[in-house]
């Protein structure tokens, strides 16, 4: 079982290059199936979700290369063959699978998706969309059957602004007769980049990026060449980073305005942030100043930083308060804060964090993907070393990460560990 073993206390300074985004491959990848011939997506993250989408394309007959952060992808001779289990356990994203399938062969089964645990997360919005649709959609021993003789467009409210949802339902539309309006849609960045993608095999999308979706349903779809947005989170993840243990970090590859919300609260804190047009410069931040955040959905503050944030508030002076509004148990990762002297507390969907605090070395174990990246953070901070288990959860959504902190000078190296007595590992299915 692999671990990063961190020394910490050191200040990091240089330039780190940011991926092309997690949540806008895991959607371009299963887009493809759409198409009639062969897709190239340009900038994919090497990232544990981007393989596991490669093997599933296979697994249903694509012929698909990955290779520099390129990936070909021939869905000619795909079939409609059942996922019920396996590799679509591996990761959230694979509901895009339903969509898609739905789409190119009116009928899929796919298992019930994995991901992070961060509460409950259903997906009855997308079985909502697929219905209007007109898809029967059965959960047979936990796996989705989706039929459709013909798929129709339909007028869909959703419930909540899912960008699982909003896209899923985008994905199957795009093969429907007739126009679908996706209403109360997730504004995203991933949705635009799914959306081009889409319009440039054929599509006929209006709206995305915006609250209302128009799809008129097309007859074919082919094959194009795209390249894929930055991923706002890694650079959201580096930009905390500097400002908690920094002295003078470049990212590059960022678009800033993706990131608005973060760079408010940052600014708020005391933190400079310098925006280039495609960088972002944050230089040594002296001393910080306690704030609150609510996450909301997009142009909100994601909660897919908030934990990465909520370290960062250890080091403020003051109690700050981060509450998650988007997921009902996304604190995991502040018991093990504690264990490394941060001083906190939760409240149901709120934390409460007292700082400044320095961070003493532990053991600590991420409980999800970006409760790994809070944990490395808090380890690059802390003196003394840090080890970090499980991190296949953040192998999901960063790649080369010790190479890249590396890069800026930090003493952070990935080993494989005996296991320790009494504490048990998670199954690779979280
Ligand atoms: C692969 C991917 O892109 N993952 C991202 C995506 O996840 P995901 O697409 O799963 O997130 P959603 O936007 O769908 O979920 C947001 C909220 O809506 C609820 N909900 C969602 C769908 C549904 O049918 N019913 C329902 O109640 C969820 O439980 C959650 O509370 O957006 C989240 C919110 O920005 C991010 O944290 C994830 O990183
Ligand atoms: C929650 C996340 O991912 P997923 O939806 O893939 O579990 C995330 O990227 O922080």
């Amino acid at each position: 079982m692999d671990v990063y073993k961190i020394r910490g206390g050191k200040r990091l300074s240089g330039t780190i290059k940011v991926n092309g985004a997690k949540n806008s491959a895991v959607a371009l990848i299963p887009a493809s199936i759409l198409a009639s011939s062969p897709v190239q997506i340009d900038g994919l993250p090497e990232i544990s979700d981007v393989w596991t989408l490669k093997s599933i394309l296979e697994e249903i007959g694509g012929q698909v290369t990955f290779k520099d952060g390129t990936m070909e992808i021939d869905p000619s001779q795909m079939t409609d063959m059942p996922l019920p289990n396996g590799n679509v356990k591996k990761l959230r994203a694979s509901y895009y699978m339903m969509g898609a399938m739905l789409g190119r062969f009116k009928h899929a089964v796919i298992g019930m998706p994995g991901g992070c645990f961060l509460g409950p997360r259903p997906i009855d919005q997308h079985i909502k969309g697929f219905e209007a649709l007109g898809a029967t959609v059965t959960n047979e021993h936990g796996a989705i059957y989706l039929r459709a003789d013909e798929l129709r467009g339909a007028k869909i409210y959703l419930d909540v602004a899912s960008v699982g949802a909003t896209i899923n339902i985008m994905l199957a539309a795009v093969r429907a007769k007739g126009q679908t309006v996706i209403e109360n849609a997730a504004k995203e960045p991933e949705i635009i980049d799914v959306a081009t993608l889409l319009t440039n095999m054929g599509a006929k999308i209006k709206g995305a990026g915006t609250s209302v979706i128009r799809i008129d349903g097309v007859d074919e779809l082919h094959g194009t060449r795209h390249t894929i947005i930055p991923d706002r989170i890694e650079a959201g993840t580096f930009m905390i980073m500097a400002a908690a243990i920094g002295d003078g970090i470049k990212i590059d590859n960022v678009i800033p305005f993706h990131l608005e919300a973060l760079i408010a609260k940052l600014r708020e804190m005391g933190v400079e942030v310098e925006e280039g047009e495609e960088s972002i410069f944050i230089p040594r931040a002296e001393s910080l100043r306690s704030v609150d955040v609510k996450t909301l959905v997009y142009p909100g503050f994601p909660t897919d930083l908030q934990q990465p944030f909520s370290v960062l508030m250890t080091q403020a002076e003051g109690a700050s308060i981060v509450t998650d509004t988007v997921y009902s148990a996304r604190f995991k990762h502040i018991d093990e804060l504690r264990r490394m002297n941060a001083e906190g507390r939760v409240e149901g969907q709120m934390a409460v964090l007292f700082g400044p605090t320095p961070l003493n070395a532990a053991n600590v174990k991420a409980s999800d993907l970006r409760a790994g990246a809070a944990l490395v953070i808090a380890g690059l901070l802390a003196e003394g070393e840090t080890e970090v288990r499980d991190i296949y959860h953040v192998e999901r959504g960063y790649s080369n990460l010790t190479d890249k902190l590396q890069g800026l000078g930090a003493d952070i190296r990935k080993e494989t560990a005996e296991p320790v007595p009494g504490m048990k590992f998670n199954s690779r299915n979280g």
